[in-house]
């Protein structure tokens, strides 16, 4: 086997894309890690690695900068066969969720580290260390050390120090995990900006819905060491394919059916509510194989029962409320169904006041808005 220097490499080799995971597994002795992963990454796009903690995200990531040699599959960059190019050689840049910052060095020797390594001639590493601190808005700030900093900039720094080299490949472990929230908003902007504005490719592991959405060109959903889906931002937030997804980013009530009639590329359910929906079957797939409907808490109606119209004869179904709860500006309302053991969420204007816990109401679904999603 050829050691070859990813950034170095001939661009000839065809493969799927600028970085190319195929079929790769990397287990641990006590269980854990991933299995059958294959993914492609297009030049200057940021996927995003989206799942729970324990998934295989880090485990996945760490076998694409070389950190951890997989046991099987082959990892490809930039038009050359990386699985057993050392880490150092692959030119990847990391960012980790603890910046790990040389507390001996200055902001402008953090940064300047990566490209001394490299043997970057000296009298070009003051000027590029200057603009990539210009770059992290840290121009002020090369002479301070890093306890002289806050969290969000030093995580500034991290960024420096791994954009300066203009690496092949960025490779982002939750890197704004341990930010609070305000800063964590406004460093995934910047980083989204950056990213953009240099052309990286980046991949980036998160376990958090609104950073996969802000940060991710695609997102790769993974649950216990194998991707489920993979789609834009969009697609994986408004149409998952499979319940997995839907559950884990919560967009709404996931209601079982069963199948009544096959048409192909249309299915129609009886949902485990009794009612009857007619769906599209997701692209590819069987309607044998749609588990589940999602509904938008937004298309389930509530109205309080008076006495008199406590019997409706109309398509609405009765329960309880049993939980209200605000979300942002959204009163999300859990309404437990009689008869049956399902509960469901409507989502009401804030400012509806004629809502107690432990209230009988009518619910109504609009169905029409629902869509189907595989085991
Ligand atoms: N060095 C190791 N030895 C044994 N098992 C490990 C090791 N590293 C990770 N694991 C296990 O492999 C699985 C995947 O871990 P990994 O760190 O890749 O998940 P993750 O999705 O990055 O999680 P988190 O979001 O918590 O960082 C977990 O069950 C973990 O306990």
């Amino acid at each position: 086997m050829t050691v070859t220097d990813a950034s170095a490499a001939s661009t000839t080799t065809r493969t799927g894309g600028y970085l190319s995971i195929r079929q790769i597994t990397s287990r641990y002795a006590g269980g854990g890690g991933v299995t059958d992963v294959s993914l492609e990454v297009a030049r200057g796009e940021m996927l995003v690695l989206l799942g729970p903690s324990g998934c295989g995200k880090t485990t996945l990531l760490r076998a694409i900068a070389g950190l951890a040699r997989p046991d099987q599959g082959r990892i490809w960059l930039n038009g050359a066969d990386v699985t057993d190019v050392p880490a150092a050689k692959r030119h990847v840049g990391m960012v980790f969720q603890t910046w790990a910052l040389f507390p001996h060095l200055s902001v402008a020797e953090n940064v300047a580290f990566g490209l001394k390594m490299r043997g970057v001639p000296k009298p070009d590493v003051a000027p590029r260390v200057a603009q990539a601190l210009e770059m992290v808005r840290l121009g002020d700030f090369a002479g301070r050390y890093p306890r002289q900093l806050s969290g969000g900039q030093q995580q500034r720094v991290a960024l420096a120090r791994a954009f300066v080299t203009e690496p092949a490949l960025l490779l982002l472990d939750e890197p704004l995990s341990a930010l609070d929230r305000r800063i964590r908003m406004q460093l995934r902007t910047e980083l989204r900006q950056l990213q953009r504005e240099l052309g990286l490719t980046g991949v980036f592991v998160t376990h958090d819905h609104g950073e996969a959405l802000a940060l991710g060109d695609r997102v790769a959903v993974m649950d216990t060491g194998r991707i489920v889906e993979v789609g834009t931002p969009r697609e994986i937030f408004t149409r998952p394919r499979h319940r997995y997804t839907a559950s884990f980013l919560d967009v709404g009530n996931i209601i079982d059916v069963s199948l009544v009639d096959d048409a192909g590329d249309r299915a129609v359910l009886r949902t485990a509510f009794g009612s009857q929906v007619e769906t599209a079957v997701p692209e590819g797939a069987r309607a044998a194989d749609v588990a589940a409907v999602c509904l938008a808490p937004g298309a389930v109606g509530i109205t309080p029962v008076v006495e008199a119209t406590a019997t409706g004869a109309d398509e609405t179904m009765p329960g309880r409320i049993v939980s209200l709860e605000y979300e942002q500006a959204t009163l999300l309302c859990g309404v437990r169904l009689d008869g049956i053991d399902e509960q469901v969420h409507s989502a009401q204007p804030v400012h509806r006041d004629d809502l107690r816990l432990g209230q009988q109401v009518r619910v109504s679904f609009d169905w029409s808005s629902s869509f189907a999603v595989l085991g």
